[in-house]
């Protein structure tokens, strides 16, 4: 690829035949025919070493690397630039100016990311979960980043596994697939069956080129959100470069995964009732190499499957919901931070017997451990606090919780977080009703709003000066909410939103009561009386849950009954 682009460049530089074909005297032809010969050796002499010389190629590809990141930004850059400074005679002729430069500056930057592959397909990922936070021209555009990714080759493949294992795949798999069930952006995965003990295993194994251009792609993007920031101080994205150098070496280290997936597996282990959750065992993990015990399912929103199987849905979206909200509510395992579909897979298993005691006739199964983070306990009450508001309609609290768990001031900010937050409209974000599903022109109608002129600084600033955590909580709100939707379940969305509630409701209580164990003496009158009042107010809140199961318990028995 090296020469033929060195060649190209050449032919241009000199245009020999036109020279020639235009009277062009004999000493100019002379001096061009030897700079043809200096390139074409050049040419040469560069695919031997390209193809010869690891340190040269290595080179090579990382000017290349450089040079696909610059073009793109200066590209992205002079469009913004053209666009914000242009004049226009109205609001609505700026807002459609600025869409157009969206799409466009989102369409460089793809090509510009897929062409480079690695941390920049993540990147682009990453960016593709902000729905209700930038444009959806971005958003959209980045979408078939979640699909295509490229594959490590099998030779590649073979030659890591020997250089990390220092055995062969066929001396360790009596089977191995060379076709990967999922090549993703770091990864990828390989069915295979293990020489000693005839297991069947999942063998997550990271692109080999990864490692060698890491330090330089996070170098890149983090310089150029920083020149970003310069240029356009209205439009701040450093946090974005800083997020990804945060984590990005966290995710390549497999031995942290495994860890994480052993300590989720264990924590679960005693709300297996609740939740229906496998997570596939550990085998062995290395720092490029994670061997797994093989757990395959269908996607969650295969729904042909799950009527296939008997699986109710409506049971499936309250395990769900269960295991996403047990991760934010409870200390302990943290929050896996990617939930999306490809994550997560569903199985049936003959009643009673998943995953030893589930008593369900389906088990949800967790892959990608990668990246794991506790919410802190302020943060969590806040939170708490903030959703209870919500469910309430109670605005005034609503924005005073929203102000201390993320930092939000001010009347449109708020408004713009209550929409990402809640993934409805600002009218139904406002004025909640668990009992409503989303329609399709509700989420149109967010976009549009989110869309209009003057809104796009305040995203920028909310993005910038949230704490990044909260980034987290507000995607996996997103990926968890399309989940459940995903899975059509005939009750509605009302049941998640309260158990939802009774894990704020919970986290609330304790806080109540570690007040008042703060501010009166054990066992006096205030302190009794305290924590009477406490529980009388959790029980409350648990009740609704209760009462919506037995409506639902006596609705169901009479729908048998008239059968
Ligand atoms: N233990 C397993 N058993 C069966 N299939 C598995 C297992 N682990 C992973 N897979 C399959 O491989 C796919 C990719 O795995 P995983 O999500 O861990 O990779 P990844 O590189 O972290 O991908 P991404 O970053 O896109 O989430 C999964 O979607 C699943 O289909």
């Amino acid at each position: 690829m090296f020469s033929r682009q060195f060649f190209r460049v050449g032919a241009r530089l000199v245009g020999s035949r036109r020279l020639v074909s235009s009277g062009i005297p004999p000493t100019k032809r002379h001096r061009s025919t030897r700079a043809l010969k200096v390139i074409a050796g050049l040419g040469i002499g560069g695919t031997i070493l390209y193809n010869t010389s690891d340190s040269f190629k290595h080179g090579v590809l990382m000017v290349e690397r450089i040079g696909v990141v610059t073009v793109a930004t200066a590209r992205c850059f002079k469009l913004y630039k053209n666009t914000l400074d242009a004049q226009y005679d109205t609001e609505e002729i700026r807002a459609a100016a600025l869409k157009v430069t969206h799409l466009k500056a989102a369409t460089i930057t793809l090509h510009a990311l897929e062409k480079n592959g690695g941390i920049y397909i993540k990147l682009g990922q990453h960016l593709t979960a902000l729905t209700y936070l930038l444009p959806p021209e971005w958003t959209n555009t980045m979408i078939p980043l979640q699909q295509e990714c490229p594959q490590s080759s099998m030779e590649e493949i073979q030659q890591l596994f020997q250089r990390d294992m220092g055995v062969s795949i066929e001396d360790y798999f009596s089977e191995f697939d060379p076709e990967p069930v999922g090549v993703a952006s770091l990864a990828q995965v390989h069915i295979a069956r293990l020489k000693e003990t005839n297991e069947k295993v999942a063998v997550k194994i990271q692109h080999p080129s990864l490692q060698q251009f890491v330090p330089l792609d996070v170098f890149l993007t983090n310089t150029v959100f920083e020149l970003m920031y310069k240029f356009f101080p209205e439009y701040p994205l450093t946090w974005l470069g800083d997020e990804m150098q945060n984590l990005i070496y966290t995710e390549l280290d497999f031995t942290k995964e495994a860890q994480n997936a052993m300590a989720t597996q264990e924590y679960f282990a005693k709300y297996k009732d609740s939740t229906a959750l496998r997570i596939p065992s550990i085998k062995s993990a290395e720092h490029r190499i994670l061997i797994m015990e093989y757990v395959g399912g269908a996607r969650l929103d295969d729904l042909k499957y799950m009527n296939d199987h008997n699986i109710d849905a409506s049971k499936v979206s309250a395990c769900l919901s269960h295991i996403f909200n047990n991760m934010i509510f409870t200390p302990g395992v943290g929050v896996h931070c990617d939930p999306h579909g490809g994550n997560l897979a569903i199985r049936s298993v003959a009643n009673g017997t998943g995953n030893g005691t589930n008593s369900h006739n389906f088990e949800i199964i967790l892959y990608d451990h990668g990246l794991y983070r506790q919410i802190p306990l302020q943060m969590r009450r806040d939170y708490s606090h903030f959703w209870l508001a919500v469910l309430d309609n109670d605005i005034p609290n609503m924005k005073k919780y929203a102000k201390r768990f993320a930092g939000i001031e001010g009347e449109q900010k708020f408004k713009i977080f209550a929409c990402a937050i809640t993934g409805r409209d600002p009218e139904n974000s406002l004025n909640y009703d668990i009992t409503k599903p989303r329609t399709k022109d509700e989420m149109l109608n967010i976009h549009t709003q989110l869309n209009e002129d003057g809104i796009l600084e305040d995203l920028m600033d909310i993005l910038s000066s949230m704490p990044r955590i909260v980034l987290l909580i507000l995607k996996t709100n997103d990926l968890t909410r399309n989940l459940d939707e995903g899975l059509n379940n005939p009750l509605g969305p009302e049941r998640t939103f309260l158990i939802m509630a009774n894990y704020c409701a919970r986290t609330v209580y304790e806080e109540q009561n570690e007040l008042v164990s703060l501010t009166s003496t054990k066992y006096s009158f205030k302190w009794l009386w305290g924590k009477l009042d406490n529980w009388i107010w959790y029980q409350r809140r648990l009740s609704s849950l209760y009462i919506y199961d037995w409506i639902m318990t006596i609705k169901n028995f009479k729908a048998k009954l008239s059968l």
